[in-house]
Order: C-alpha cells, then structure tokens, then sequence
C-alpha cells in the first residue's frame, strides 16, 4: 500500500569554517535512501529529511531551526549541527521543541553536558577522545613530567582540562602550561626556557607551522623532544611555509618524528575479527582490493580535498542510528496503539522513547562500532601515527573502552633510545 511519510530535519555546514556539509549531506542522503529500501525498518513508513544549510553560523543555524519548526510538515527529530559552535546553540534549543538532535560532525567537550544539551548525541567523537590514548602512550614510555602548549580556544581549553584530570589519575604531572593567543612565539620560548621534553600542542593547522617553526628556532624538536598533536590536519600540512620565517628543510627537520592521534571515522573492521579462517582470505583480499579502489578513487576524484570527507562515514552511520531509533520507538508506540505520526513539539514523552532507544544503539557501521556512552558521545577507536620522513606512518591504534592498544609499529625512537621526560643527572659514579 501507499506509504506514509514522516519527517527529520537537517542541519549541515554547505560553507563556512567547517563546511562539512559538503562531504556529510550527500553520505547522510546516501544512508536515508538504502534504510527505506529496507523493508524491516519503519514498515509502512518512507524517512524524509528537509535538510538547510547553517553556513557554520550558530545565529543561521537558530534561523534554519526555527523555519525547521515553523513549517510543516512536523519533524521528529534533528540531524546535525556539524560545526560545534552551531550545536552549542541548537543543541539547547531544540530541547525546548522535545527534539532529540544528533550531530554527525561536532568535537566540542562542552557538547558532553547532559545538563545544557540534555538531548544532544553525536556520532562524532568528543576532541577529548584523544586524551586516554596519549595518556596510554605516556605510560607505555614511562613519561610522568608534560608540558602543554594552546591556542587560547574553548574547545582545547576543555580537552586540556579532561586531559590533566586523567593525567593525575595515572600519577602523571603536566609541569608546564603554555597558552597562546594569535601569536605562539613566546609560549614556544617559554617551553624551551622550561625545558619541555613530552609535548602536548592543541591548536588549528594555521598556526601548527609557526609553532613548528619556533620550535625549530629553539631546537625543540624530535628526538630531543617529542611532540603530540592533532591528526586531522591536511596531510602536507607543513610544507605551507609562507606566514612563516623557516625554510621547507627547517619545517622538516621541525616535525620529525612527531606523534598524532584522531578519531577513527572509518572502520578499519578487521579480517582477523572475521571467525571462519577461509572467509579471512576472500575478506581480506576485498579489503585490500576495497580499500585500493577507495584509494584510487578519492584520488582521482580529489576527494579527500572535500570538507566533511572524512567525517562523511559519521554521517551515514547518524542516519542509520536515527533510523533504528525510531524504528524501535515505533514498534513499542505501536505496541500501545500509538505512533510516531502524533509527535509533537509541545510533549516530552516520544522524545523520552527515542532517546532511550539512541542510548541503546550498538551496531558495525561505515565508521566502525555506532555506541553512545551515558553522555551521548560517540566512542570511537583513535589512530596514531608519526611523521617520518615527511610522510605520516599509522604506528597504532588504540580502544579506550577495552584499554586496548594494536601496535603497528615497534620502534619510535633513532637506534631505540628513548627521549627522557626530563633532565637525566648523571649519577656520581
Ligand atoms: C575532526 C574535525 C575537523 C574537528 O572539528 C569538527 C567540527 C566542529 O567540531 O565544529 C569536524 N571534525
């Protein structure tokens, strides 16, 4: 028979500071049209979405909100924001309209409080994710003595909190704190003054290369010193040497053996987990050869040059945690002869229901394991890599919810002589 329809409502970055909309609308299209082929979820029902664009303007995001509200037909629940700084504000908002919102693209820590943003998910993981897998990898190098260096920005401000709390907790002192605003110079200076040797560098790629070049200045470089910074930077990120007074050669010697870490926003679900030892062979051969073809065509494509790419698997995954969602919710309201057809902005009592059944989400999507903690977080694998030569390597990843780290690589350090964390004073002999 004919179906009838029901209604989410969308909010991507199309452009702006983080136009993610760009890679993320169409992977959420992509993922609304393979759940309505499937018979088994919302039976009867086709999922729609009015999607607008928020330009990455938390004051447009409100307006795109508002006319999301104001018009029909009826939304029974928000996709999105992407940019962190929109769904500060429709995050808020939208409660007040009983909406459950889940964003596919925003890091902000601030997000992670259930008080302000008490029906706020997010298939993206908060910045802090990153913070148990340096912690890890301090402990592993026995460093107890860090030092830090950021740009003066809420969202680092919050992650250097979280992670000087879980340094405490592992007995690990973070000896030096240096702050920036606009110009890194002096914080550098003030590292170097103060002997750093394990840093910990939050700031946005504009101003990695002229904190990379003072610290090439300073000799406060690898293997002397070693440095842990965002991985989601551009890849060449540090060739772009204009803006700076160091040469090409200088940035190179500068981010040498340098560590990074980022969310993991494609599954990297592996073979080995696969049971059976002869689907190993076949899966692990279309791996490869998926993964090639990916490869090959993002690259003539340039697609990975689309904002939003990467995340784009964050995305997909939201839809189908939504879709499931509402597919549970619906069955149960059905149960009770209800349905999700008599949503309403002014009653709590679906938005409740879906919020509980998002809590439950646990399945194997395009960014790997879809799981929210009690805080609607998204918990994702982290990689880790290092500049090598002028060339990122992965060097492992690691599960902070099994306090599981797969390491690809075994050595780190120039005929394996690991930095110290400090001054070493000989011993009288
Ligand atoms: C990894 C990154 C680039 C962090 O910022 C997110 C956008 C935001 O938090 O505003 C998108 N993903």
């Amino acid at each position: 028979g004919l179906l009838k329809n029901l209604y989410i409502g969308g909010i991507f970055p199309l452009n702006g500071s983080w136009a993610g909309g760009r890679g993320c609308l169409p992977a959420a299209l992509m993922a609304l049209h393979a759940v309505n082929e499937r018979a088994d979820i919302l039976p009867g029902y086709r999922l729609n979405m009015v999607a607008l664009n928020s330009e990455c303007k938390p004051g447009l995001g409100m307006a795109k909100l508002y006319q999301l509200l104001y018009n029909d037909p009826v939304k029974i629940m928000l996709l999105g924001p992407g940019c962190s700084t929109v769904s500060t504000f429709v995050g808020q908002a939208a409660w007040m309209w009983n909406l459950v919102v889940l964003s596919y693209g925003s890091s902000s820590p601030a997000l992670s409080n259930k008080a302000r943003f008490p029906s706020f998910f997010r298939t993206h993981p908060s910045a802090t994710i990153h913070n148990p897998t340096r912690v890890k990898l301090f402990k592993m190098f026995n460093w107890t003595r860090i030092a830090t260096l950021q740009d003066t920005h809420e969202v680092f401000t919050s992650t250097m909190e979280d992670l000087e709390e879980r340094c405490k907790q592992a007995g690990i002192e973070i000896a030096v704190r240096a702050n920036f605003l606009g110009d890194p110079v002096d914080a550098v200076r003030n590292l170097k003054k103060q002997d750093a040797r394990i840093i910990v560098g939050l700031f946005y790629e504009d101003k990695a290369t002229k904190v990379f070049c003072q610290a090439y200045k300073e000799k406060l470089f690898y293997p002397r010193h070693v440095w842990f910074i965002l991985g989601w930077y551009s890849d060449n990120w540090y060739t772009n040497v204009n803006g700076t007074n160091c040469t090409l050669e200088e940035m190179k010697a500068a981010v040498e053996g340098h560590f990074t870490t980022e969310g993991v926003m494609r599954s990297l679900y592996r073979a080995d987990q696969i049971v059976s030892g002869e689907v190993v062979e076949t899966v692990l051969k279309n791996m490869n050869e998926s993964i090639k073809n990916a490869e090959r065509i993002e690259k003539d494509h340039q697609l990975s040059e689309v904002v939003g790419f990467q995340e784009a698997p964050l995305a997909y995954d939201a839809v189908w945690a939504l879709a499931l969602a509402l597919n549970k919710t619906q069955t149960a309201l059905q149960r009770r002869g209800k349905s999700l057809e008599e949503f309403n902005y002014t009653s709590n009592e679906m938005m409740i229901e879906i919020s509980q059944a998002l809590n439950d989400t646990n399945f194997m999507g395009a960014s790997g394991q879809v799981i929210f903690n009690d805080k609607g977080d998204r918990i994702s694998w982290v990689q880790i890599e290092q500049m090598k030569g002028g060339r990122y390597e992965r060097v492992g990843v690691y599960d902070s919810m099994k306090d599981n780290l797969l390491l690809d690589a075994q050595e780190f350090w120039p005929n394996n002589r690991k930095p110290e964390d400090r001054k070493i004073i000989q011993k009288e002999m």
